[in-house]
């Protein structure tokens, strides 16, 4: 196959970018660009009108991802081909979302029977913990769950409970736990009874320092305040594809919710891996999670690519990395549930698509995945919206608005609603040196003032933006709302050839901090390593600097 940047589309990419006029130009020539522009798909509406693009663009972009062959590759993940080819494993979270009739075949065996009985092992021990059946060691119903895990096994969970808060069962509270700093856990279990509360610990490989960690001191937390090991089954469970690992560890076997290899870390809240999301929401709400995702799966299959919503995302994100040299994307929510939503989309594409060598491992020969920030609207208009509009980096956004809110009251909404647009409209049009010198106008400066200070107000504009509606934040908006953002991720890797889905950078980390670890605790000075690290690790071991 041609190299991405061999094709043509590529190099009539690189001369049509250059030539196409400002937003504000293709807007005032066409009075429908949003209509051509906007595409509505499981209860979400995309208007990509204000990106720097007209016809000819995305006639270019759609060329690119047809002959990097994006809908045979997208294909290929759906039905279970081994695409993670360095850990030589299939990506199938989408078969977390198959309706049951489905068959989808791992090593040529159904894997969806097996999804579906790990629901049902989640629906009953939902049933049981919510309904009060499942009683603490002194007889008491389960009040708080604490959640130990990091990664792909924390944030997304931590991120849809919190932002499904309006659908909690009231009686439960639950907790996050995942950094190995003590302190997270201590000021965590101050918040707890060790009577009432349930330990879900979640580890794809359960082999995890900092998991491992948390759990053993979580559960001598337990030994010391009142529980014996005897109560240990009815206060711990866990969550992981290594069952063999768990048992070993104590976990009773009633308690293990099995997940598998063919789950990336951080595409796994659709699995057991929810198990938190699903005790705090009911599992009929997270059924719903699961029921926006699958509808987002089907457009992201069934969809041409000019009317698919993922597609057109990845092209826009590929389109400013590659041809405008951006090198990080905003993600904004109006929306104070969805404000951890950019860190885990920060998780999501950062983690797949910052990678730097193709499949059969060249070294790639433009940029891939870019820096993912954001926060909630308005805090951030307040603060670092000001090097969106006015510095000399371009940073594409997305905006992300519910039309309505859970919390109706007074004007709030709708004011959250009009800083949402204005900012879309800021970046787009921007001021002119004549608009900014026509607002001094009647002002006490002199000429020469107004005009310096009108150089200060121009805003050049034609800063990109995507403004994501939906109608209320609800499991099933947001299981879409998440698929699609993994989906944008596939595709953009698709199309760079790289491999989205293994991490081999954060591995290294991993194995680099175990030798570490060894040598602070070594009686030994450190002297094997280079000068800084071992000047460090002596510090440390000195507790002094
Ligand atoms: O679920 P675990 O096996 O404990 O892994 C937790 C996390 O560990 C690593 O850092 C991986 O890079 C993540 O993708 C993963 O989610």
């Amino acid at each position: 196959m041609t190299k991405l940047t061999q094709q043509a589309a590529w190099a009539q990419l690189e001369a049509q970018t250059k030539q196409l006029p400002h937003m504000r130009a293709l807007f005032n020539a066409d009075p429908k660009r949003f209509d051509k522009m906007a595409l509505s798909a499981c209860g979400l509406l995309l208007d990509y009108s204000k990106n720097r693009a007209d016809e000819q663009t995305l006639n270019l972009l759609f060329d690119l991802a047809k002959t990097a062959g994006l809908s045979e590759k997208i294909r290929a993940m759906f039905n279970g081909e081994i695409i993670n080819n360095t850990e030589k494993r299939a990506v199938l979270h989408t078969a977390l979302r198959a309706n049951a009739d489905e068959v989808i075949l791992v090593d040529g065996v159904n894997i969806v029977p097996e999804v579906k009985q790990t629901q049902a092992k989640m629906a009953k021990f939902v049933q049981a913990v919510t309904s009060g059946k499942w009683k603490g060691y002194t007889g008491k119903a389960i009040t708080d769950i604490v959640s130990i895990g990091i990664g792909g096994s924390f944030l997304g969970p931590k991120i849809v409970t919190q932002a499904l808060r309006p659908y909690w069962n009231p009686a439960l509270k639950c907790h996050f736990v995942a950094n190995v700093d003590a302190t997270s856990l201590c000021e965590k279990l101050r918040l707890v009874d060790p009577e009432t509360t349930l330990f879900v610990m979640s580890s794809k490989s359960f082999g995890t320092q900092e998991t491992l960690t948390n759990t053993l001191s979580a559960k001598a937390w337990f030994l010391e305040n009142g529980g014996a090991q005897a109560d240990i089954a009815k206060h711990f469970v866990a969550v992981t594809s290594n069952v063999a690992k768990a048992t070993e560890f104590g976990m009773d076997a009633d308690n293990i919710f099995p997940m598998w290899d063919w789950v990336g870390g951080r595409y796994s809240l659709w699995s057991a891996i929810g198990l938190p999301i699903a005790l705090l929401i009911g599992m009929d709400n997270f059924n719903e999670l699961l029921a926006g995702a699958k509808a987002m799966d089907k457009h992201f299959v069934e969809a041409p690519l000019e009317s698919n919503m993922p597609v057109i995302m990845g092209l826009f994100s590929l389109l400013y990395g590659n041809f405008y040299q951006a090198q990080s994307h905003v993600v904004l929510t109006y929306d104070h549930y969805l404000r951890g939503l950019p860190a885990y989309f920060q998780q999501l594409d950062m983690e797949s698509n910052g990678k730097s060598v193709t499949l059969n491992g060249d070294k790639v020969d433009h940029s891939t995945g870019p820096v993912i920030w954001g926060g909630e609207g308005t805090n951030g208009q307040h603060a670092y919206h000001q090097l969106l509009h006015q510095g000399t980096a371009l940073i594409p956004a997305d905006f992300i608005l519910p039309l309505q809110s859970h919390n109706p009251l007074g004007e709030h909404h709708v004011q959250l609603a009009s800083n949402c647009i204005g900012q879309t409209q800021a970046l787009m049009q921007g001021r002119t040196f004549d608009e900014a010198l026509a607002e001094l106008e009647g002002s006490s400066l002199s000429q020469d003032e107004k005009a310096l200070i009108a150089k200060h107000k121009v805003m050049e504009g034609n800063k990109p933006s995507n403004t994501l509606l939906m109608n209320k934040l609800t499991p099933e908006t947001l299981g879409a709302l998440i698929a699609l953002y993994e989906h944008r991720t596939f595709v953009q890797g698709a199309l760079w050839d790289i491999n989205s889905f293994d991490q081999w950078g954060v591995e290294l980390g991993k194995t680099l901090g175990n030798d570490v670890l060894a040598r602070l605790q070594s009686q030994q000075e450190a002297t094997a390593l280079d000068a800084s690290s071992n000047a460090l690790i002596n510090l440390y071991r000195r507790s002094t600097i």
